[in-house]
């Protein structure tokens, strides 16, 4: 698939295509779509856009690549005085006072919000079932789950309801749903992009990035979110990655995958035969390939929940209906922080605070929480070691297909399983792309930290072996 943003861009310059009617025309396949995508649409702001785009147009002035591009924004980022949900019934009515950093980027760069996405609640799931807006069903068979967190993102993306949106990416938001429903979607490495504005999961591990159709696309909006914010100690300041430096197919000379991730007997035997075969292709290209070792599932399931729960306890605790939310009252101001609380958060969202608070708490916290934090560490050495032999690691986005709609609401430990393969780059804090790939899942490219240039150069390489 070509650049959807070079291919619009081209024709609102050429003015075969008005901005207005571009915008009118997304506004309204979003307004009649019943993949429940949407949680609101941002019609007054989109349009006052679109009509200064096309005013510009007219008046021969040149606009950006970016300029009058509509995209899709996950419900977890603010846009001031827009809706910002988090798909749950806490914040319902909450909207956003300030603009978040990347989407304050892409507003700068002309781009245009058409709407706020539909995800699991706070980000808690994997399959955008755990939202009070409708469980989002998949671009490709709507009985199937969008995949989560960025479920609605992923599938607008799929359905050409936005030409790209932001996801979020804790252990695997933006890379699974990407994966299920055939689209590219990248988490950057940890810190390339400001979370400042992006309502806080587990913050050692929340990432900001794209999807789209393409690998061009994907470089266009990461370059306009990335660098330094000082509003995020995290963040750092990353070069642009250039459309010449991403050509360059012969860069990667030796590929490496999880030995353990393939022959586990929870992987789905189509994408085990389906990543054998890139293997072999990827051989007989003269790429060197390793089969390296890694952790079990169980242990970087176990890791990366423990301190996702324990993380999002601490944030969320903040939700109890005094500043935000919808708070209910009680007898005393206690009691209306716990009825609140308990009325307001969802199944999902309440098990993880629980568990979260558990970890933290004395008396446990030396022997889980830290244990937690000394395996993440043990991951990162892991990976350090891989990044000596090997220039990338490639692995299948999940060991499954997607789930039917309901099945993960009755067994939430198989839902965690399911993230096996994600969790542990988001530990590392590595830049990982999903590419499509057959019609299961999709295949995860990953490089060491801050090299995301070689991420993208990777899955070019592969579009032309593939
Ligand atoms: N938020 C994410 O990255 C998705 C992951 N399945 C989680 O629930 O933590």
């Amino acid at each position: 698939m070509e650049s959807q943003i070079l291919k619009i861009h081209q024709q609102l310059m050429n003015k075969e295509l008005s901005c207005t009617a571009l915008v009118q025309n997304k506004l309204d396949a979003l307004a009649a779509n019943t993949h429940h995508t949407v949680n609101s649409l941002l019609p007054d702001y989109a349009l006052e856009r679109a009509a200064q785009v096309d005013a510009k147009i007219s008046n021969g002035e040149p606009i950006g690549i970016l300029e009058g591009i509509p995209f899709g924004i996950k419900d977890v980022y603010m846009l001031q005085g827009t809706y910002t949900t988090a798909s749950s019934k806490l914040l319902q009515n909450y909207k956003s006072a300030y603009t978040a950093t990347a989407i304050q980027k892409l507003l700068d760069a002309g781009a245009i919000p058409v709407v706020k996405e539909n995800c699991d609640s706070f980000g808690h799931g994997s399959s955008s079932e755990n939202t009070i807006f409708g469980a989002v069903n998949n671009a490709r068979n709507p009985e199937l789950v969008g995949g989560g967190s960025s479920g609605g993102s992923a599938v607008n993306v799929a359905l050409g309801y936005t030409v790209f949106s932001i996801g979020g990416d804790t252990g695997g938001s933006i890379r699974q749903p990407a994966g299920y429903n055939g689209v590219y979607g990248l988490k950057p490495t940890y810190g390339r992009i400001s979370r400042y504005g992006l309502m806080a999961y587990a913050s050692s591990t929340d990432c900001v990035g794209p999807i789209a159709k393409s690998v061009e696309d994907i470089r266009l909006v990461l370059n306009v979110m990335s660098g330094k914010d000082v509003k995020d100690q995290t963040s750092y300041d990353a070069t642009e990655i250039s459309k010449e430096s991403i050509q360059d197919t012969k860069a990667v000379k030796s590929v490496g995958y999880f030995k353990n991730f393939i022959d586990s007997e929870a992987i789905n035997p189509k994408i085990k035969a389906d990543f054998l075969k890139v293997v072999d292709t990827l051989k007989e290209n003269h790429i060197e390939v390793k089969a390296l070792d890694f952790f079990d599932s169980e242990t970087l399931v176990s890791t990366y929940y423990t301190l996702a729960m324990a993380e999002t306890a601490s944030n969320l605790s903040r939700l109890d209906g005094t500043n935000y939310g919808n708070r209910i009252e009680a007898e005393s101001l206690k009691e209306s922080y716990a009825v609140t609380r308990s009325e307001n958060f969802s199944e999902e969202s309440k098990r993880r605070i629980v568990g979260g608070n558990q970890v933290l708490s004395q008396g446990f916290s030396d022997a889980i929480y830290l244990k937690g934090l000394a395996l993440r560490d043990a991951i990162a050495n892991n990976f350090e070691e891989d990044f000596k032999a090997v220039d990338i690691i490639l692995s299948p986005v999940t060991p499954n297909t997607p789930p039917k709609i309901g099945d993960s609401l009755k067994d939430p430990l198989a839902m965690y399983l399911s993230d096996a393969y994600t969790v542990g780059f988001s530990l590392g804090q590595l830049p990982t792309l999903t590419v499509p790939q057959g019609p299961e899942t999709g295949l995860q490219i990953t490089a060491a930290k801050t090299k995301d240039t070689l991420v993208l150069q990777f899955a070019n390489t592969l579009k032309t072996l593939l």
